[in-house]
C-alpha cells in the first residue's frame, strides 16, 4: 500500500482522487505530514510555494496538477529538481496528452499559412484562463512550428481588435455549467480546416493520471518530469 500525500484534499479533484484510491485499493491517500512517501498538488497558485517548500522540506516527489502558475513558480519547480522528483502536467489524461503530441506533428507539418486557434472549455468555477491545457497545447503548437509561444500568441480578442497576426496562435475560452474539460485545436487554412480535440467527461480520467504518476514518481531520482513520461510519449 502506498501512502499519497495530497494537498486540496476536499477539492473537485481531491475528491476525485481520493474516490480513484478508494477503487484501486493499492494507495492510501493521507495528509501530506502524516507519512507520505509521495504527493499530489491540486490547488491554488496563491498557496503552491508553501507546498513545494514541505516537499523540498521532507525531501518527497511531488506529483502538481494545479493550473496558472507564474513563471516564477515554473523556476522555483526548476530549482527545485535538484533536490526531488517534480512531476508537473496541466493535464493528466492520456488522450489530452496523446492530442499535445499530434499537435506538435500537424503543427510542424501544416506551414505557417495555417492559422492556430486554440478554444476551451470548462465548468462555472474555474478560475485561470486560457486553461493550463490550452496553453500546453499552445507551446505544443509553437514547437511545432519552431517558435516561442510568449511572443506569438493572440488573447482575448474584442471590440475592433483587427485581423488576426500572421503566425499568431490565438487562444479563446468559454466557462459554463459543469464541464470537466474540452479543447480544440483548431488549423484552418484558405478553404479547408484540420480540428485536433479533447473531451473529458468526468474528473476521473485527471484522477486516474494523477495517481498513476505518483505510483511512477515515487522512486525516481530528482529530475522534472511530464506526464509524457509516465506515458511513454517522450
Ligand atoms: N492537471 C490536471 O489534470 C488538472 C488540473 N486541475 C487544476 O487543479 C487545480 C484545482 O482544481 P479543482 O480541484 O477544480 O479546484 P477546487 O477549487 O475544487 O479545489 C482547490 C483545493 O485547494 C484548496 N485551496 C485553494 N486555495 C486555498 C487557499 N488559499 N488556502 C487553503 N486551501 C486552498 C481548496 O480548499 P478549500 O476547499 O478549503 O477552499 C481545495 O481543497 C486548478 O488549478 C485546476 O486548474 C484540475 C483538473 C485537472
Ligand atoms: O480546472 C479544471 O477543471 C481543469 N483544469 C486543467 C486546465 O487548466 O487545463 C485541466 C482540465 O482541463 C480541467
Amino acid at each position: 500500500m502506498t501512502a499519497i500525500g495530497l494537498f486540496g484534499a476536499g477539492g473537485r479533484m481531491g475528491q476525485a482522487i481520493r474516490a480513484e484510491a478508494n477503487a484501486r485499493g493499492d494507495v492510501t491517500i493521507v495528509a501530506p505530514d502524516a507519512g507520505a512517501v509521495v504527493l499530489i498538488d491540486f490547488t491554488s497558485p496563491t498557496i503552491f510555494d508553501a507546498q513545494l517548500a514541505q516537499a523540498l522540506r521532507a525531501s518527497l516527489p511531488i506529483v502538481v496538477g494545479t493550473t496558472g502558475l507564474s513563471s516564477e513558480q515554473q523556476t522555483a519547480i526548476d530549482e527545485a529538481t535538484a533536490e526531488i522528483a517534480v512531476l508537473e502536467s496541466a493535464n493528466m489524461s492520456l488522450g489530452v496528452n496523446l492530442v499535445a503530441h499530434l499537435v506538435r506533428e500537424a503543427a510542424a507539418r501544416l506551414g505557417p499559412n495555417w492559422d492556430i486557434e486554440i478554444a476551451e472549455m470548462h465548468h462555472r468555477h474555474k478560475v485561470d484562463a486560457p486553461s493550463g491545457t490550452a496553453l500546453m497545447l499552445g507551446r505544443a503548437a509553437a514547437d511545432g512550428r519552431k517558435i516561442d509561444l510568449d511572443a506569438n500568441s493572440e488573447r482575448g480578442r474584442d471590440g475592433n481588435a483587427g485581423p488576426r497576426e500572421a503566425g499568431a496562435i490565438g487562444f479563446a475560452s468559454l466557462r459554463g455549467g459543469s464541464v470537466a474539460g474540452e479543447h480544440q485545436v483548431i488549423f484552418a487554412t484558405e478553404g479547408e480546416r484540420v480540428e485536433i480535440g479533447h473531451r473529458a467527461e468526468s474528473r476521473a480520467i485527471f484522477a486516474k493520471g494523477a495517481v498513476a504518476a505518483a505510483l511512477w514518481l515515487k522512486d525516481r531520482p530528482a529530475g522534472r518530469y511530464t506526464m509524457a513520461d509516465v506515458l511513454g510519449l517522450s
